[in-house]
Order: structure tokens, then sequence, then C-alpha cells
């Protein structure tokens, strides 16, 4: 344990700017914690909020599970897309939050004839962030391919023949509508997990488990 973990009362909550704090902030209200900086206006990687035993660290959305895992947060919020990859080592992932809820999808240049590809055999293209999703999905379908890894702006491998296809994350389609591209296949619906580090559940169980039950009471749908 850290020093700056070391006083057992202290809780340290991660979250990834934008939608996934936005989302968490009412599930934080129904568990009476208020945040009392704006992460999008503020410096600040550690956020105070109106419990003085409890702090928020904003970090990247990739990272929130490393930080979970490795115990520098006891718990966070991350996306199914992003649990797949990290491999949920060290993790307790006990409720469904259903916010930032989108899916993951296969997605080629309008023109292009996916389905012939497929069944042809032809050796695929794929540029993705999502490398552990992709290969998975694709060995169950029995699709050879060579994955590309890529950081962000999927949508132009295809479009600058990086790539035939994108595996990424779809919500209105917009996106991949803007930049002619299809959705040829949906993989599996994604939403935001609450993750808490597992020795921390057990160390701090007290006060950790009236917030996971809050939470959990106000992501009921
Ligand atoms: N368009 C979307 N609509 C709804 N949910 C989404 C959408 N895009 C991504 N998500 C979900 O929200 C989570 C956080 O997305 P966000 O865009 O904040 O981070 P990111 O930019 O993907 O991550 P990083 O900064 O680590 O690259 C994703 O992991 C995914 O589960
Ligand atoms: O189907 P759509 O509604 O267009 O959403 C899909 C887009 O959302 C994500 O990016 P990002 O987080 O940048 O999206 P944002 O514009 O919602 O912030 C994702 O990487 C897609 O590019």
């Amino acid at each position: 344990m850290t020093a700056f973990q070391a006083d057992s009362q202290q809780l340290i909550l991660a979250l990834s700017k934008g939608r996934i704090f936005e989302d968490t902030l009412p599930l934080l209200e129904a568990a009476g914690i208020t945040v009392t900086e704006n992460p999008e206006t503020s410096r600040k990687l550690i956020l105070p909020t109106n419990d003085p035993n409890v702090r928020v660290l904003i970090v990247r959305a990739t990272d929130v599970p490393t930080y979970v895992q490795h115990g520098a947060a006891d718990f966070g919020v991350a996306g199914k897309d992003v649990l797949l990859e990290h491999g949920g080592e060290g993790l307790y992932q006990p409720i469904d939050l259903h916010i930032a809820e989108c899916r993951m999808s296969v997605a080629v240049r309008n023109g292009f004839d996916y389905d012939t590809a497929v069944r042809q055999g032809a050796r695929l293209r794929v540029a993705t962030k999502f490398v552990e999703t992709a290969r998975a999905h694709f060995a169950k379908k029995g699709v050879h391919v060579d994955l590309i890894k890529l950081y962000g702006s999927m949508e132009l491998a295809p479009l600058v023949g990086l790539s035939d296809a994108i595996v990424d994350v779809v919500s209105t389609g917009n996106t991949l509508r803007a930049n002619d591209l299809k959705e040829v296949e949906a993989i599996m619906d994604i939403s935001s997990r609450l993750i808490v580090n597992q020795a921390a559940l057990k160390m701090k169980r007290e006060r950790l488990q009236p917030i996971i039950e809050a939470f959990e009471r106000a992501s009921k749908k």
C-alpha cells in the first residue's frame, strides 16, 4: 500500500473525463458524494469531494483498470470494452451501471463486400484499439485476420487503405456515416461497470459497501 492510501478510511475513485465522469456524478450524488471541482476546467488530477475521505483520480479511460488493479485507486468506473482488453485481473466487478452504453461492431467502407470477403476466406486487415476483442471475435468466426493496433480515429483506416475493416464502438452511427463507412456486424453490447480492487473490498468493506449499494440502486433501469 502506498502512503497516499495509508489511511484505511480514505477512499480513492478512478474516473475518466467526459462521458464516464458526467454519468457517474448522479450515482455519486445518490451515495451522498459531490465532486467539488470540475475536471474540464481544473488542471488538478486529484479532485476533492464534499467528503474529506473520498477523492477522485482523473485518468485516461484505458488506465482506470490499471489504477484499480494495483490499488492506487480503491474503485473506478470503466467500459466493458476497456475491461475486456485489460483482462480484469485483480478486479471485482459487482455491477453494470448502464452508463456510456454503446456496442462494439465491425465496420467497413461503403462498397466493400464484407460477406463475400469473409465467405471466400480472404485474409482481412482489421484496424482497432480493441485487439483482444477483435481477435476473439474473428477466431470464433474462423476468419483469418491481420490486426493493426491503433489508439484512436479508427474510422480513418479503411479510408486510406490501412485496413479493410475496423472494430470500434458505435452509438448513434453518426461517425461511421460521416466517414462513408457501414456497420456490418455487431459484436457485443457495451456499458460501463463499477470495478473494485479486491484487497480494498476486504479491507474497506464497511466504507465501500454502502457506496456500491447506492450505485446499484441508482443505476437500476
Ligand atoms: N459514442 C459513445 N457513446 C456511448 N458510450 C461510448 C461511446 N464511445 C465510447 N463509449 C464508452 O465510454 C467509454 C469511455 O469513452 P471515452 O471516449 O471517454 O474514452 P476514450 O477516448 O475511448 O479512452 P482513452 O482516452 O483512454 O483513449 C468507452 O470505454 C466506452 O465504453
Ligand atoms: O456512433 P457514434 O455516436 O458516432 O459514436 C461512435 C464514436 O464514439 C467514440 O468516439 P468518441 O469518444 O470520440 O465519441 P464522441 O464524439 O461521442 O466523444 C468512438 O470511437 C466512435 O468514434
